[in-house]
């Protein structure tokens, strides 16, 4: 990252109030692991074989797909000649794949983690090392055209025939058709398929079934199957999200993944220790997707920032330069939230990924305990980092002002990408509402004497009335408490109302769905405010010098305060907080921001984003903006010849012909 940096940037890494290296090392675990992550980076980014192409948003989408295929393929073989490590693995293919995912990502992504999770050991031991070698490619295919988010009401059949000891799999209609799967349309040879599965005359319920779907020898569709690409979406467009029909095709018994429920060769069906257990999968990727939003946020942060350094705008005082824009309060209000967002999420990623690994760990030894929790967790967590980042990262896009809007910023890009995981793995409503489902189980537990325990405890901990007296808002346990009581208030509060709703006559799922506005806004608030917690605990828990945990501990009072001020009606509804209380927030926000101003720099410096990862023009760590935008600018197609075709196909001669009427 070496050469002639912008001097206004250069001059806010000079000032910043503690060392960036010392941050970034306890981002990623320690100096070993970010040494180790650079070089591996390195590895990608000096090899020739993924330069030279275009910039992707140039590209068509046929381009953009071979491209990015002919290098995921380059990795598989990098990885092997390099001895890249399972450790590694991720950072490596990240840069040298960070264009944009292409199709066979999802056999990483998805087909791999659903076999080893889903798999018996045999059927480990059979698929896992072609899947692994790319000798198989496969597609995770679940959603269907007429059904994403209810699992139960999947329409594709897989139904066991004992005379051959095959699963049967069929598309009974249109709406059936598998339609969106990841690596479907083009590039998948195999297929883990969800279908309900029937045995011995019943249903029992959405399986997951291992299907060849194409050829090995010529990548034709198998007998009875019908495949393709289903067309470009927002973002994205180098994968080949896909459709696919069967028509009756026939499976081995073994190809449905056993590691829960069996069926036997007779045809009987052997229970899971728990139905959802199917669904495991599924709750390992929404682990995922939280540090993939803090990450995002990361990267839109570090963009607006920098250029926020670079760009100088307008007049703050008469006659004096024109200031850098983020000396203007309003673009820090702006900015530090998403900054403050990404750092809380990174925390709350780091502890799901924990607890993930727990939690199985448990399962695997037969204790269930944990699923509920596990889950809703998961959802809940998922469903509020994408929002906020997707959201955040459009903040950004606009604190941009024109150049913002321009795809040599990558934040349009970065937008398209990052709010597909709203929607991708569970869509945000309806995972924030098994989220609330979870918490009105704990909070009716709690009323009749149960103790709760782990991400809930504090629903029975908490009391509920008022609370008077002189607060500092600006400490952190006050806050935690704080962001504690509104959760515990607005669960309390939807719950109680769900019960008035039944007491009137109204069925539990019509109650459900009257009060669902107000389970939605609790369940936020609950993994609002255990991202609070997490990330309070974090700053006062860690071992890190102490100007480290100074700015650290700054940016986690933005982050409750502008939570604070922002969902002022929720803490200020039974009087927990006062008027004062909101305007003593509000004034300390203010000083945060000026506070966090001259290390802002240095904050989105320690996410070390290397620009070959930003793909930004408005990001680049020198801060030369303006000439690499315009150069950037030089290699839109429409500049490849000064006077372009369309002239002499269609204005040409219609000036001509106007011309000639004058
Ligand atoms: C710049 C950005 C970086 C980008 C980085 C790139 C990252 C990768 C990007 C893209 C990859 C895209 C991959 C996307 C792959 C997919 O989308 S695959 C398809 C995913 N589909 C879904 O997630 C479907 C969502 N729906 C469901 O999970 C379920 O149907 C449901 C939870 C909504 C309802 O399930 P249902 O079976 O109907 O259950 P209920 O009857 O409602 O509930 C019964 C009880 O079971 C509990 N439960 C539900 N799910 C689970 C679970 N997974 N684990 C444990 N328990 C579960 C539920 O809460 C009920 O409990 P109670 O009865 O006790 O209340
Ligand atoms: C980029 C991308 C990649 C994907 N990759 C894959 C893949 O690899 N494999 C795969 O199988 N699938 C994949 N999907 C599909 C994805 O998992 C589904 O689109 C997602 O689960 C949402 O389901 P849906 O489309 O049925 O939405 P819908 O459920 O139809 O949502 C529409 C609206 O209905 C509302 N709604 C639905 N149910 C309820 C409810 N119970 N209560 C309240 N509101 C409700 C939602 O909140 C939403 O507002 C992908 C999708 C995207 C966008």
């Amino acid at each position: 990252m070496a050469g002639q940096v912008n001097p206004d940037l250069a001059k806010e890494r000079e000032n910043a109030s503690f060392n960036t290296q010392k941050l970034t090392n306890l981002l990623y675990g320690g100096a070993e692991k970010v040494r180790r992550r650079r070089y591996i980076e390195s590895l990608a980014f000096s090899d020739p074989a993924y330069s030279g192409d275009e910039d992707p948003v140039f590209m068509s989408r046929e381009e953009l797909y071979s491209s990015q295929l002919k290098r995921a393929l380059t990795t598989v073989q990098r990885v092997k000649e390099l001895n890249i490590t399972e450790e590694d693995l991720s950072t490596y293919r990240n840069a040298a794949l960070s264009g944009g995912m292409p199709g066979l990502a999802l056999t990483w992504i998805a087909f791999i983690p659903t076999i080893l999770q889903q798999g018996t050991e045999e059927q480990k031991q059979k698929w896992l090392k072609p899947a692994q070698d790319l000798s198989i490619v496969g597609a995770y295919a679940q959603t269907e055209m007429g059904h994403g988010t209810f699992v139960r009401g999947l329409e594709t059949t897989a139904t066991y025939d004992p005379s051959t000891q095959e699963f049967v799999i069929h598309s009974p209609t249109l709406t059936s058709t598998k339609w969106w799967p990841g690596g479907l349309g083009k590039t998948s040879n195999y297929a883990t398929v969800m279908a309900q599965l029937y045995t011995q005359g019943k249903c029992y319920g959405p399986h997951n079934f291992m299907v060849q779907i194409r050829s090995l020898e010529d990548h034709t569709p198998c007998p009875g199957v019908t495949l393709g690409d289903i067309g470009p979406k927002m973002e994205g467009n180098a994968n080949d999200n896909g459709f696919a029909r069967f028509d009756h095709v026939r499976i081995p018994r073994e190809n449905m993944l056993m590691k829960f429920a069996r069926v036997e060769p007779d045809g009987t069906y052997v229970q899971p220790a728990s139905s959802k257990l199917a669904y495991s999968n599924m709750v390992y990727l929404r682990g995922t997707f939280v540090m993939s939003a803090a990450q995002a946020l990361a990267s839109a942060s570090t963009i607006a920032v920098r250029y926020s350094c670079v760009r100088r705008q307008s007049e703050m005082k008469p006659g004096e330069p024109e200031p850098q824009i983020l000396d203007y309060q309003t673009q820090q209000y702006k900015l530090f939230p998403q900054l403050a967002a990404a750092y809380a999420f990174w925390f709350a990623a780091r502890f799901m990924t924990q607890q993930h690994a727990s939690i199985t760990g448990s399962m695997e030894k037969g204790d269930m305990s944990g699923l509920a929790e596990l889950h809703a967790l998961s959802a809940g967590l998922k469903s509020y980092t994408t929002a906020v980042m997707s959201a955040g990262i459009d903040v950004c896009r606009m604190s941009c002002g024109g150049h913002g809007y321009s795809h040599a910023s990558g934040l349009p890009a970065l937008f398209s990408t990052g709010t597909s995981l709203c929607t991708a793995e569970g869509e945000n409503t309806v995972m924030m509402l098994q989220t609330a489902r979870y918490l009105v189980k704990c909070f009716v537990q709690s009323q009749s004497g149960k103790t709760l325990s782990g991400t809930v405890a504090y629903l029975s901990a908490v009391q509920p009335s008022p609370v008077s007296g002189e607060r500092n808002m600006s400490d952190l346990g006050t806050q935690v408490t704080a962001f504690q009581h509104r959760a515990a208030r607005m669960v309390r509060h939807a719950a109680l109302q769900m019960q008035t709703e039944m007491q009137k006559g109204k069925s539990r799922e019509d109650a459900w769905n009257s009060c669902s506005v107000l389970l939605i806004k609790a369940a936020q608030a609950h993994v609002h405010s255990f991202v609070v917690r997490n990330f309070a605990e974090t700053v006062q828990t860690v071992e890190v010098e102490e100007s480290v945990r100074a700015v650290l501990t700054s940016l986690c009072q933005l982050y409750s305060l502008h939570g604070i001020t922002e969902h002022a009606g929720d803490f200020l509804m039974d009087g927990y907080l006062t008027g004062r209380d909101i305007d003593a927030a509000s004034s300390l926000l203010s000083a945060v921001l000026a506070q966090l101003r001259p290390d802002a720099v240095a904050l989105v410096d320690a996410f070390d984003l290397h620009d070959k990862m930003l793909h930004s023009v408005l990001g680049r760590y020198d801060g030369r903006v303006y000439e690499h935008l315009y150069q950037w600018a030089q290699k839109s197609p429409l500049n490849k010849t000064e006077v372009h075709e369309s002239y002499y196909k269609y204005l040409q001669p219609f000036l001509k012909s106007n011309r000639a009427k004058l």
